[in-house]
Order: structure tokens, then sequence, then C-alpha cells
């Protein structure tokens, strides 16, 4: 059982709270200035990772209060209990084991009395199989052709972390062509369909539940267009194959068993991409590519188990956003890769983040008084810069950013990656530093301004930094170092959740709307006026039946 232990009323958050009302009118470039080993002193370099944290609104008593704070809510008990497979999931008694569908050592580990680990290579010995014989063209189609095109149909995290990690390492990718859907929007899987040939299309059935509605019915309409195009129903079996945790469920639908790639209820939606629903990264860029990513993934979970908390990077990226969450009242955190591949690595941390500590009831089940979980958000750079920045530089809101880049770029094309960096390294110093009056006021003059000009200009060209960012420079994203980083943001949001005392691992918060979709629909499927909801949602349903044809 995880501890209960409410953070505000720990001796770490007393200290704390005292200590904000010092740090917090400390300017960071003052702290920098006043200490020239903050670098060093702020900074991890794990593998090929840079973790520079220095640019944020601490000192090293902040870090050692975040630290005691992170003792006093028993987070070393916490990380055991995850990775020794405790139900820590504990409103579905289940265990949390992403964790082991990554492990590289040999030693069991018992769920309920059993090892699950033989399950779990013999899952990846058959996703190894398959996924080469589809890319050698041994799998063959119905009409005897080789596989071309892949759709993955799935949802929420059946689809975003395959979507992002497929993207993020797509300079590795092989001859296939590797689509998704996951939208019930009929837009979504129309639009694929038009791209793709049913003799040559392998549609993958990613659900965990297999009972989610938009997949369950984008795969009945994708079965439909198969059987539509002349196949037998005995080509469903060459063009279908289920990940998923529900065989009962599959063999309903119809696909053999035997196609079906199997994973467990231990394994979270949202941190599923290292199981069999990785099976559309191992086909788009091979199971060795598949297994490194999940070798970086293992060497981040080596860290975080065996790093004192001092030099552990998902402790210390997670304390530094409690430190900003709950001392400072920031309500976001902002990731921002400066690197075109990573460009679904935000919405994909929007799910694992806010599916998960986005929670209002603690492991006591009563209603937290502080904040939990932040929004999370952000787009690649250099856009972002043309978007949104102005907002993180001027606006009224602290926004701690997460700025990601890589040393080395896949397209080294004259000196773009160059341009890209020197704004990477410019958006920080700048969001730290700022630029006071006196700044604004001397280049204004030798701009040719008036001094009328200047007094009417000045106040709006002034920055007042001061805004924290952290920053991960990664030698270059390959499928080991991508691995790494995304497990160091899982392993970020199981800490916050540990310390602000709630569940991380269930996600009780999304069923009412699809409670409540599922008596609507049935009221959708005649023309009759509707009176049994509120005013506005009658209203809505009455006009959209009198538009629709
Ligand atoms: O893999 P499934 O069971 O189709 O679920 C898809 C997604 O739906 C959710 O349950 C949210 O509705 C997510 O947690 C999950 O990743």
């Amino acid at each position: 059982m995880l501890p209960r232990i409410d953070f505000t009323e720990t001796q770490a958050y007393n200290y704390l709270s005292s200590h904000f009302i010092d740090i917090a009118p400390k300017h960071l470039s003052d702290l920098f200035q006043k200490d020239p080993q903050r670098f060093e002193k702020f900074s991890i370099t794990f593998g090929d990772l840079l973790f520079d944290y220095s640019k944020n609104r601490i000192n090293e008593t902040t870090k050692v209060l975040l630290l005691q704070l992170a003792r006093e809510c028993k987070l070393e008990d916490a990380i055991s209990a995850m990775f020794s497979g405790e139900p820590i999931n504990e409103t579905e008694n289940r265990a949390v084991l992403h964790t082991a569908l990554r492990k590289q050592d040999n030693a069991p580990l018992l769920v309920d009395g059993k090892d699950i680990m033989p399950e779990v290579k013999a899952v990846r010995a058959k996703m190894r199989d398959f996924s080469q014989r589809v890319i050698n063209g041994d799998w063959k189609g119905h009409t005897g052709r080789a596989i071309t095109d892949v759709v993955n149909v799935g949802i929420g995290g059946s689809d975003l972390g395959p979507v992002m990690v497929t993207e993020a390492l797509k300079p590795y990718k092989n001859h296939l062509n590797i689509h998704f859907v996951s939208n019930v929007d009929g837009t979504h899987i129309a639009e694929t369909l038009k791209r793709v040939d049913p003799e040559t299309t392998l549609f993958l059935i990613a659900s965990k539940t297999f009972t989610t509605q938009e997949t369950m019915a984008n795969a009945h309409t994708a079965r439909q267009w198969l059987l539509d195009s002349g196949a037998g129903r005995d080509a469903v079996a060459k063009h279908f194959v289920a990940l998923s945790t529900n065989a009962k469920a599959v063999a309903e639908f119809g696909i053999d068993t035997q196609n079906m790639f199997e994973f467990w209820d231990w394994v979270g939606g949202r941190y599923s991409l290292w199981s069999a629903i990785g099976l559309s990264i191992a086909l788009s860029i091979g199971f060795e590519n598949f297994e490194q990513l999940l070798q970086g993934a293992y060497a981040t979970d080596q860290h975080f188990q065996q790093t004192p908390f001092e030099e552990n990077t998902p402790v210390i990226m997670a304390l530094l956003g409690i430190w900003y969450n709950n001392f400072f009242d920031a309500e976001t955190h902002a990731i921002l890769p400066y690197d075109q591949y990573l460009h679904r690595f935000a919405a994909y941390f929007q799910q694992g983040d806010m599916e998960s500590n986005g929670k209002y009831v603690d492991r006591n089940g009563d209603p937290v008084d502080y904040q939990t979980g932040p929004i999370i958000w952000g787009e690649p750079g250099t856009n972002g810069q043309h978007a949104f920045y102005q907002l993180i530089h001027q606006g009224t809101k602290l926004i701690p950013c997460d700025f990601i880049a890589p040393a080395q770029t896949h397209n080294a094309i004259g000196e773009h990656h160059t341009l890209l960096l020197s704004n990477f390294f410019a958006q920080t110093e700048a969001l730290m530093n700022g630029k006071d009056e006196s700044e604004v006021i001397a280049e204004l003059a030798a701009s040719g301004k008036t001094d009328e000009e200047i007094t009417r200009l000045k106040t709006f060209k002034v920055f007042e930094g001061n805004r924290p960012s952290s920053s991960f420079l990664i030698k270059k994203i390959t499928p080991y170092t991508l691995g790494s980083l995304i497990a160091l943001y899982e392993h970020k949001i199981f800490v916050q959740g540990i310390i602000w005392n709630i569940f991380s691992f269930d996600q009780w918060g999304v069923e009412l709307g699809k409670q409540l979709a599922g008596k609507i629909l049935p009221e959708l499927r005649n023309d009759n006026a509707i009176s049994t909801h509120d005013a506005s949602t009658n209203g809505l349903i009455n006009q959209y039946k009198a538009w629709r044809q």
C-alpha cells in the first residue's frame, strides 16, 4: 500500500513556505552572478543527456528542502513498491509495471505470486518475429502481395505513444507506410482508407480493453472496407491483428487469437507504448530499434531506482514542478522541443501527465486542498516562438518551460541546425535575464529615437525576466535516447503523484462523458424532440436534429 501523507503537513513544506518568501523576490540573473558554480551544481549528465536545471528559481536550500519533502513523503518506499509489482493502482487493485516491459535483466518479477517475465519475453519474441516477417515481405495479404501499409487503429494510450515515437524516429523508418486512425469522426478513417490498398494493408487494432467505442467503430469500418473490396472472410486473418489484454473480445470481433499480441492489466494505457501497443513502432523502425527504445527506458529506470535523489533526474524534475505548482501557483507547464521530429511529444505527455495527475481526490478518498497536476502544453520551437512565446516572456502568468534539443541533427542541411539551436539557447537566456529599462533606453537611443519616443516606448520593450526553464540537451535523438527521455517524464509524473498523495494510475475522470454519450446515442437515432436533459443540452440536440438531413 502506498503511504498516505499530506505533504502540506510535513516539516519540509513548512520550511519551504518560509523559504519561498526569501526566494520569490530574487532574480535568476543575480543568483547566477553570485554563484559561478551554479551550472555545475544544478545540472545532471546522464548518458547522452544533459539536464540543466540551473535556470530555475531555486538555490541550494530550496533543493535540500525539496529533497526533504520527497523523503518525508516516503518516495523511496513508493519507488520500490512500484518496481516490485505491489498493487499501487489501488482503486483498480493492479500493479503498475510498464517498467517490466523494458526490463533487461533476468531476475523474475512476481505479480500475484507468478513470474510475469516469461510472458513478457514471449510477446517480445512474437513481436520480433511478426515485425520481421511483415518488413521483409514474408507476411502476405490475401492476394499474395506483400504488406505496404500499416494502419494502427486505437485512441488515447493506444495511439498517442506510437504516433509520437514513430514521428520522433522517422529517420529510422523503413519502407512501410504507417498510418494512425484514432478519432471516431468518420473523416479520420475515410481519409486514411483513401490512401491505402486493401490487398496490401495491415490493420493493427490497438485497444487494451477492446471495448473502446472509437476504436471498435473504426475497426468495424476497416473490416467492412476490406470485405467490400471483394476479399473473402478468411482475408481478415491476413489483414487484422489485435493488440490487447482482452482475448475474448478479440475473438468475438473475428480476429484469430493467434494474431493477437497480448499485454496485461498491470500496463496502464498511457504507459503502454513499451508493450504490444508498440507493434506499429517495431514495424516502422524494425525490432532492433524498438529494442533500443526499451533499453534506453531501462537505463532511466535504473537511474531512477539507484541514483541518490540529489542527482536523480526524474526526482528533480518532479520537485521543480511541485515548487512552481504549489508555491509559485503556476498553473501550466510547457514542453518545448527544438526538434521537428518531436512535434507530438507535448501532446503525448498531455495524456501521460494530465490523465495521471489531474485529480482532486487524495489517496484517503478526501478532496485535496492544494493544487495537483498542471496543464501540460507545448509545440516545437521555433514555431512556438512565433505563436505564444509573447505570453511566456511578457504575460502575467508564470510558465515553467522544458526546452529539449538534440546537439546532432538527422538533417544537416546548410546552417539550419545551428539556427535552430541558437534560438534554443537564446530563449532560455532571454527568459531568465530579460532586458531592463536602461538597456531598452540605450537601444532606442542607438536606433535614433527621440527622447519623447523613448519615454513613450520603453515600458513596452522591457522584459522582466526571471522566468524559469529547464533544458535537456541530447547528443542525438536515437531510439535509445528517446526511450530514456520518455521514461524520465513518466517517472516525474509518478513522483509528483506520490507527493500530492493521489493515485496516478487510474482515470475515473474519463468515464462520465462516456456514460452520458452512451445514453444520448439512442436519442440521436430518431427524430423525436428531446426534453430529458437540461435546457442547454435539449436545445443543442433539438437544433442538431432540425439541421441534419
Ligand atoms: O486501449 P483502450 O482500452 O482502447 O483505451 C484507450 C484509452 O482510453 C482511456 O481509457 C481514456 O478514455 C485511456 O486511458 C486509454 O489510453
